[in-house]
């Protein structure tokens, strides 16, 4: 049997949409996510792809179901107990790192996350030939960038740092909120690659939520297909491996067509 590590079940999310309407924006999903799963999340703009990320991380609380995480109920778990298994990276480069800290600095706040230890000036000497190394593995020259505020990277490195950040203590679950959006293609080509790498060296299990139809293709061991709040498809390795892009590209305008 597979191990479990995240388990929605029933999950409902409404809002009050005027005084006596509500907006469905999660209807009824459920979604077990085995260890070492990698599974992209396609969907349309308002398909509900955040708000499912959101249920997960804490940001917003589902209407009615349950959230588990490892065979642990944290439905009503607050965002900041969550933060010490889930990572999650955004699309907007400059969410995740403090601006004027250095990388180094910012690497380190992320290594000492859920530690009562503080971060001490002596500490970053202590580990920066250890940061220096888990930048160098990743092969895109932060390296060189240890001692530079963060707000001086390029959108690219910043991603780069973000995914370091969120790693450098393997979460139980990485979620990945279009975390390559926003950079040119080449860049985020880059990171995509640097992505999968750390996900397969590192064992990690991971939902990663995209626009670009080739890399939801391209990457992970499963897809899934959100519309209006619902898991349309759910595409395990076997059927994912011997899908074309047209077909999906069918799939997708076939749901999107419904809208
Ligand atoms: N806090 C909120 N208040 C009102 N409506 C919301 C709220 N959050 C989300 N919605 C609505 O819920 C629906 C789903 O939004 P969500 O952001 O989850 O979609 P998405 O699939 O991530 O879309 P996109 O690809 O555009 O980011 C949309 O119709 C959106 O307008």
């Amino acid at each position: 049997m597979p191990e479990i590590v995240l388990e929605i079940r029933n999950g409902v999310k409404k809002i009050a949409n005027g005084v006596n309407d509500k907006q469905v924006l999660l209807n009824n999903i459920t979604l077990q996510v085995n260890k070492g799963d990698f599974i992209t999340v396609l969907g349309g703009n308002g398909a509900g792809k955040s708000t499912l990320f959101n249920i997960i991380a804490g940001t917003t609380k589902l209407t009615s179901g349950t959230v588990m995480i490892s065979e642990t109920d944290i439905t009503l778990k607050k965002e900041e107990e969550r933060a010490l298994l889930i990572s999650r990276v955004f699309q907007d480069p400059h969410m995740g790192t403090a601006p004027n800290m250095t990388v180094s600095e910012n690497l380190l706040l992320a290594k000492l996350r859920g530690e009562k230890r503080k971060l001490r000036k002596q500490n970053v000497k202590e580990q920066k030939k250890l940061l220096k190394e888990l930048c160098q593995k990743i092969d895109n020259g932060l390296e060189k960038y240890l001692e530079t505020p963060t707000g001086q990277l390029s959108g690219g490195q910043r991603q780069a740092l973000s995914l370091l950040m969120a790693t450098i203590k393997p979460p139980t679950l990485l979620l990945l909120d279009e975390h390559t959006a926003a950079l040119d293609p080449k860049t985020a080509a880059n990171l995509m690659s640097l992505t999968a790498k750390k996900i397969d060296t590192d064992q990690l299990t991971c939902l990663m939520i995209t626009h670009r139809m080739e890399d939801a293709l391209k990457y992970g061991n499963r897809l899934i297909l959100l519309e209006e709040g619902e898991i349309k498809a759910d595409i395990g390795a076997e059927e994912k491996s011997n899908l074309t892009l047209e077909e999906l590209l069918l799939l997708f305008e076939k749901d999107r067509t419904r809208l």
